[in-house]
């Protein structure tokens, strides 16, 4: 390792630790080559889910090449692909060590159930598949598309990322759920960052908790004929208030759309895509 590793990886117009001491990560505050050289030895492998309903299927393909250009290259990769409609799975050639697994699931009606829906689902296949075959997990909404390079500088415990359009905002803008009914409640004055639920990862164990969290917490709700403001993104910020993650990600991790700039991100890596949410969603 050469005295380059060591320097100049930092910078001064983004904040790069949370204020309890977990990272942030942006470009130009790690090197990947020294990461690679750490992590590749594990021989680790990182399950990543994505869900396709309904008309999503049609954002597969260019989710899947962009993956395969940017994510996780050169690591153990196992994709497990979530949908009604496995023959609008599209092939995509996979780069060494990544594999693909369809897995068939019942239609929804509502867009709101099939996002919050995931958690349910992710609970039961860390705890019934992946304990023995991963090492961590992350889960990723399908109208997304890779820019950049996602390696192992994302790994961690328990990973959130800060969400595109609240990084710069104050806490009282937060898009938290606010009524004392519904389990997601956060108080005022209280939470640390507003994270997205289009993507969040870490460990097995932590993500298990995290999504069985969230169920219960639906759950919850639901008993209660309250549907929380953001769905399961509300309950996955008041999960992460009371367990922080160790590693958060900025938004160079889920940027809003590649073809918005902003000063402090150097590199889209990962980006929502532009859709017409009228169009693609079904109407209930
Ligand atoms: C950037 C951001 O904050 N995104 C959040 C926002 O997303 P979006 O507005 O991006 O929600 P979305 O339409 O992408 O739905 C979330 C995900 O559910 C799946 N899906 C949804 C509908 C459907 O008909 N078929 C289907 O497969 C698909 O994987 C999709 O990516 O709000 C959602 C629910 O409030 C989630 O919290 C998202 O993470
Ligand atoms: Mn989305």
């Amino acid at each position: 390792m050469s005295a380059k590793s060591v320097w100049p990886y930092y910078r001064t117009d983004v904040v790069s630790l949370s204020p309890w001491l977990a990272p942030i990560i942006w470009e130009g505050t790690f090197d990947p080559a020294l990461i690679d050289l750490i992590y590749k030895q594990y021989n680790f492998t990182i399950a990543t889910t994505v869900f396709a309903l309904g008309k999503y299927t049609r954002f597969l393909k260019d989710l899947l090449e962009s993956a395969e250009q940017h994510y996780f290259i050169g690591y153990r990769v196992h994709y497990y692909l979530f949908t009604d409609k496995p023959e609008a799975v599209p092939e995509v050639k996979m780069s060494e060590n990544h594999r693909l697994t369809v897995r068939r699931v019942p239609s929804l009606d509502r867009w709101q159930d099939i996002s919050m829906g995931r958690m349910e689902i992710l609970e039961k296949l860390i705890a019934n598949e992946l304990i023995n075959e991963s090492d961590f997990i992350f889960c990723l909404d399908v109208d997304t598309k890779f820019y950049g390079h996602w390696g192992a500088e994302t790994l961690g415990r328990l990973v959130g990322i800060i969400h595109p359009w609240f990084y710069d905002f104050p806490r009282n803008k937060f898009t938290y759920e606010r009524r004392r009914e519904s389990a997601a409640f956060i108080p005022d004055g209280e939470g640390d960052y507003y994270y997205t639920a289009a993507a969040f990862g870490g460990m097995l164990e932590d993500v298990y908790q995290l999504t069985k969290t969230c169920r219960q917490q639906m759950n919850i709700d639901r008993e209660n004929s309250i549907e929380a403001i953001w769905h399961e993104e509300s309950h996955l910020n008041k999960y992460f208030l009371y367990n922080k993650p160790t590693k958060l990600l900025s938004p160079e991790y889920l940027w809003r759309d590649i073809n918005i700039p902003a000063d402090q991100i150097r590199v889209v890596r990962f980006s929502h895509i532009a859709k017409n949410n009228s169009e693609v969603r079904s109407h209930h």
